[in-house]
């Protein structure tokens, strides 16, 4: 056991994200108190009896009441009414940060709403699963990924510090990044590939109307791995795209353009064209691998227990 990081943690959102942030501080004893909201009755009685937090409350204004750190674990698209919602609330010098997969949204959405001497300093952890709910969460999501904060030019260094302990007690390493250059890289290793998974399964259920069950009975592995994307939750990645629009659209573009060209290798028997580049992709794989990054636990989303925090 550690010594708590924080006094009282109010998590605003009780699904995969904050979930697993309440098991990973439980087991290490990051938080003294852990407090919680979520907008529905049935994930605030969850929360309770799975013991993700001491205490839940109807309103996120009263679980933020006295807490040292609020983490926003909403989708993207309600951070800024949420924001507004708990500012009169917020204790002086408290921290206030957040999980979205996009930041620069979040930031315009969050920080007219901050007020004087709460720090807020945005983050994302880059760790999911395509589960969602309390009962989802567990407590080695974070380790060995990476955890992203977005710091504002004009945060002081010490409430940084304290939270990046905190994400690092919890097992993730972590970076500081430039809220924009954060959306563009997720939208390369992130956003644009959940859209061609969710492509991708559209065009195969359109096929299946003509060929029955043989999508799913003959279904390959590749196409599994883009079921899995698929089903992650459709508010949490609506909310994506539509905020990070920009990045994904340029992502998207650069993508189409590569697939008409390896569309037309196909149509013209241009092999070689084929070959060289899946050799180049098959090279960043294992670059990826030997520097020690692929750090995906891909079973963890397919019905594997999680192994156990030590
Ligand atoms: N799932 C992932 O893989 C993943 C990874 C990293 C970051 N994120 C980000 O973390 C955030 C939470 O995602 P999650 O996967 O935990 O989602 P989730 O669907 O599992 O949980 C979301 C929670 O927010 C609550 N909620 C929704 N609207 C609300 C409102 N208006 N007021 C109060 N509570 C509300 C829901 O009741 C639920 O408890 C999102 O912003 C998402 O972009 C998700
Ligand atoms: O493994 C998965 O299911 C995920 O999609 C997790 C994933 C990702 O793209 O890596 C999804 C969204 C997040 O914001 C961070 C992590």
């Amino acid at each position: 056991m550690s010594a708590p990081i924080y006094g009282r943690v109010a998590l605003i959102g009780l699904g995969l994200i904050a979930a697993s942030m309440a098991h990973a501080m439980r087991a290490r004893g990051l938080a003294g108190e852990i407090t919680g909201h979520a907008k529905s009755a049935e994930t605030r009685a969850a929360a309770l009896e799975i013991g993700l937090c001491d205490r839940v409350f109807d309103t996120a204004a009263d679980a933020v009441a006295g807490a040292d750190l609020v983490v926003l674990a909403v989708p993207v698209g309600v951070m800024g009414a949420i924001a507004a919602e708990i500012a009169p609330h917020l204790k002086p010098g408290a921290t206030l940060t957040d999980v979205g997969s996009v930041k620069q949204a979040v930031i315009e959405a969050v920080a007219p709403h901050v007020p004087a001497g709460v720090h807020f300093i945005p983050g994302h952890p880059l760790a999911g699963t395509e589960h969602s709910g309390p009962h989802a969460g567990f407590a080695t999501l974070f380790v060995n990924r990476w955890w992203l904060l977005t710091p504002l030019p004009d945060t002081p260094e010490a409430p940084v510090a304290q939270l990046r302990a905190l994400c690092e007690a919890m097992g993730a390493n972590v970076d500081l990044m430039e809220p924009a250059h954060h959306d563009l890289v997720l939208a390369v290793t992130s956003h644009t590939p959940h859209l061609i998974a969710y492509t991708m399964v559209g065009v195969a259920d359109h096929l299946r109307r003509v060929t029955e069950t043989e999508i799913v009975k003959y279904s390959a592995a590749g196409f599994r791995d883009f079921t899995r994307i698929a089903a992650s939750d459709p508010t949490m990645w609506r909310d994506v795209f539509l905020t990070n629009k920009d990045a994904t659209l340029d992502i998207l573009g650069r993508f189409t353009e590569e697939l008409f060209v390896l569309q037309r290798a196909i149509r013209m028997g241009d092999g070689q064209l084929l070959f060289d580049y899946f050799t180049r992709t098959r090279a960043i794989r294992r670059g990826i691998i030997e520097a020690g990054q692929d750090t995906a636990a891909p079973d963890f989303g397919r019905g594997a227990p999680p192994p156990e925090v030590g």
